[in-house]
């Protein structure tokens, strides 16, 4: 195993970490599947879904959300019900940033074990493999709250940042999730809060 440190930004890394920031419904996902299919970039990290996975009865986190939020957004499985538990936070910034803080952490050393293992294996293996070499050494990171996160100023060598009118991402939303206008509004609203 290379001894780099290569959970920090490496200035002259061959492989650059790009993160990818917007508001809700702003195309973020899109933008990063193109980087991949089109630019042919290493790999495309999904932080909402490294956060989801954290969830799981197994997890540590899910005491501690179960100890923050009550029972009520317990799913009969033992996994904690997201939808209950957005109905929450997307509500309430205090309770967000209360949930925030307890799951950032835990996402934020999930990519870092990522982006060492995916550049390690990059490293080692794209002198024998030709599809590995032929990509882009470009590790996208999809986050929406990266900024707010503060990794820009950790393992990111660089920020796009993803913008759309306020009215096609409720529309978006709305169509994509089923969600009532007030509830698209809501998860709007909290990405911009004040302190954001
Ligand atoms: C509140 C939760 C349970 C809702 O889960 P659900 O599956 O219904 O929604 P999903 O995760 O797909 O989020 C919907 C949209 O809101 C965005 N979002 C999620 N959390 C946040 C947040 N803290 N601040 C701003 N936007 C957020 C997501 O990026 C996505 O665009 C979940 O979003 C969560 O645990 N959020 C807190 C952790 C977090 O910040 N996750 C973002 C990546 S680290
Ligand atoms: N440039 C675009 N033109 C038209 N439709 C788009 C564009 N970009 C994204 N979309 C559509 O908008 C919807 C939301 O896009 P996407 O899932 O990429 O957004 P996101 O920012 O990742 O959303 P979320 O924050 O909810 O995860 C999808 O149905 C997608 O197909």
């Amino acid at each position: 195993m290379t001894d780099l440190p290569l959970t920090r930004k490496v200035d002259n890394h061959p492989i650059k970490v790009l993160g990818v920031c917007g508001g809700i419904g702003s195309g973020k996902s899109a933008a990063c599947k193109l980087l991949v299919s089109q630019l042919n970039a290493l790999a495309h990290i999904d932080t909402d879904s490294i956060a989801h996975a954290i969830y799981e009865p197994t997890s540590p986190v899910v005491e501690q959300v179960r100890r923050a939020f009550g029972d009520e957004i317990m799913a009969p499985d033992g996994r904690i019900d997201r939808k209950k538990l957005g109905s929450i936070v997307f509500a309430d910034r205090d309770a967000m940033r209360t949930l925030e803080a307890m799951v950032w952490p835990q996402v934020q050393s999930e990519i870092e074990k990522r982006i060492e293992r995916i550049r390690f294996e990059w490293l080692t293996l794209s002198s024998n493999d030709a599809s590995l070499s032929s990509k882009q050494p470009i590790i996208v990171v999809e986050a929406a709250v990266l900024l707010d996160a503060g990794w820009q100023h950790t393992f990111l060598d660089a920020v796009w940042v993803i913008t759309v009118p306020q009215e096609v991402a409720l529309q978006r939303m709305m169509e994509n999730r089923g969600l009532s206008r007030e509830e698209a509004m809501k998860r709007v609203e909290a990405q911009q809060s004040p302190g954001r």
